[in-house]
């Protein structure tokens, strides 16, 4: 329990507004496992006041030239800069990570995903074409959707939902959005930055809660007609059959069982320090992260004593120290479930090299009852694995050894999901043409999530349905009309 201190309760925002509702869920400090805060467990009418707010305001929001609502985004980018710190303080608490990556990675992400839409939107252009023969000239405009209906998770809160805000409400739509319950203090902190923005009562309404309750009701509401959802496969396909009746249009950007891809000309001093962070970062709780290591055989042992040594010096700690490199997990179900991903492999004869189970985790007294792990390297486990193939979103990876290409792509693309790859080698033939033959959305190759936000982002297979950027959510976020003229 949270013992003296009063807990923060957040409210709905609709209408420009902060609206109390009529229950509350529990929120937990994934590093203490105490609860500090209450988030509205809004239903149907709260989503019913959100449509009807966003409904009013879509006629003058829409009006607005894109270099006015451009204006609008920068100022909210600007007022987000000036509170960094204590945006970032507030995303670790609520989510478990570092306040370090919050203040590197995840507040100053969404900063620029504001300022990155506020310029985009001013540089699209439309299709024109002539049909001299039959006197006519087609051209195509793009209108804003109306509504959208924006669901984000919990791995990265602010990061997440202003990535689907900002094209959103740049291209002229008003939004009903709907975070994570596990996360929500960080748009709670948002809605009052919009305000003083200039963002107009109702363009952003935010409705807070659980995804069967508040996310259904939005999903489902006929007057919401494009979904954006980051999450879950199992959440994906519930969306797409009660969105379906409607035809809504869809964008629904998923998980993955991203591999890395080590060839025997690899530079080691690189990939190994890049790869432990892309298997840990943010505690794998990245849908880019990678769980699936394949290694050329004859740099394998070289490779993973390499890897295990860099690993262990992975620290865990209170999100609040600045020598930790990893936090705590979102919450105690979660670290059940990738603990029991990590007792399967050990059941099926894998080894663990170090980690769960083997290494001891020292933490402060006050992160005791918090949920943390350390960071869980497996080998000598099967491509048929549980681990090897489902999405474990936490500090679990597997390392492998290979013989050739074409068994590692083949290897590689032997699972349900494509989202992301790495593929490490100083053969720059070799890099394109493996490249190529991933099916994954993204490739690194050399790296990991360097992102060029103008290039469409999102998977293949399981990992989803349509891309987001620049131009994607641009095209998304609007419908296009195609007008002929005969002269
Ligand atoms: N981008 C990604 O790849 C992510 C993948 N995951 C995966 O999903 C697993 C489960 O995590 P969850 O938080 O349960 O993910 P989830 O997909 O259930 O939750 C994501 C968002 O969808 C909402 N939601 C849940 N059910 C819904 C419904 N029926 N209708 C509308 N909205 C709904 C949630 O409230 C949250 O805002 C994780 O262990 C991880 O494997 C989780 C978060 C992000
Ligand atoms: N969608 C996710 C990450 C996106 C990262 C990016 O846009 O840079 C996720 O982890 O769910």
């Amino acid at each position: 329990m949270a013992g003296t201190r009063a807990l923060l309760m957040l409210e709905n925002f609709i209408d420009g507004k902060f609206l109390p509702c009529d229950s509350y869920l529990d929120s937990y400090d994934p590093s203490t496992g105490e609860v500090y805060c209450r988030v509205p467990d809004s239903g149907k009418a709260e989503v019913a006041a959100a449509v009807a707010a966003a409904r009013a305001a879509f006629p003058g929001w829409s009006a607005h030239s894109p270099q006015e609502r451009s204006q609008v985004l920068l100022r909210l980018a600007d007022l987000l800069e000036q509170s960094l710190e204590e945006f970032a303080v507030a995303e670790s608490r609520d989510q478990g990570k570092t306040i370090t990556l919050a203040r590197t990675m995840d507040i100053p992400r969404s900063v620029q995903n504001f300022r990155f839409f506020a310029s985009s939107i001013l540089h699209h252009t439309s299709q024109c074409t002539q049909m001299d023969h039959a006197g006519c000239l087609h051209y195509t405009v793009r209108e804003p959707v109306g509504i959208a209906g924006l669901i984000s998770p919990w791995n990265l809160p602010l990061y997440l939902l202003t990535w689907k805000i900002a094209p959103a409400i740049a291209a002229g739509n008003t939004v009903i959005a709907k975070p994570s319950e596990l996360t929500s203090v960080t748009a709670w902190m948002l809605c009052q930055l919009l305000q003083k923005a200039g963002v107009p009562p109702g363009v952003v309404n935010i409705v807070f809660g659980t995804g069967p309750r508040v996310g259904e009701a939005l999903v489902s509401h006929p007057e919401v007609p494009v979904i954006s959802f980051t999450g879950s496969q199992p959440t994906a396909e519930r969306i797409t059959q009660l969105s379906a009746p409607h035809c809504k249009k869809l964008s629904l950007e998923l998980g993955g069982k991203n591999p890395a891809i080590i060839f025997e000309d690899a530079n080691l001093e690189e990939c190994v320090p890049t790869t432990v962070r892309s298997s840990f970062a943010n505690q794998g709780e990245i849908c880019l992260c990678t769980s699936r290591i394949f290694v050329q055989k004859s740099i394998y042992s070289e490779f993973l004593k390499k890897f295990v040594e860099a690993t262990r010096m992975w620290k865990v700690g209170s999100p609040a120290d600045p020598s930790a490199s990893m936090g705590a997990l979102i919450s105690k179900a979660h670290l059940e479930k990738v603990r029991r991903y990590v007792k399967i492999a050990r059941a099926e004869g894998a080894r663990i090299l170090c980690g769960e189970g083997v290494d001891r985790l020292s933490l402060p007294p006050g992160n005791r009852a918090g949920y943390f792990m350390l960071p869980t390297v497996i080998t000598d486990i099967k491509d048929e694995s549980r681990c090897m193939k489902e999405e474990i979103f936490g500090p679990v990876t597997c390392v492998v050894p290979f013989d050739s290409e074409e068994e590692v792509v083949k290897r590689a693309n032997s699972v349900q999901y494509g989202l992301a790859a790495t593929v490490w080698s100083s053969n720059v033939g070799r890099v394109h043409r493996v490249a190529k033959k991933l099916q994954s959305g993204l490739v690194w190759t050399n790296c990991w999530l360097i992102r060029e936000l103008n290039l469409p982002f999102g998977g293949m297979k399981s990992s989803g349905v349509g891309r987001e950027g620049a131009k994607d959510s641009y095209e998304f976020f609007t419908e296009s009309k195609t007008i002929t003229i005969k002269h």
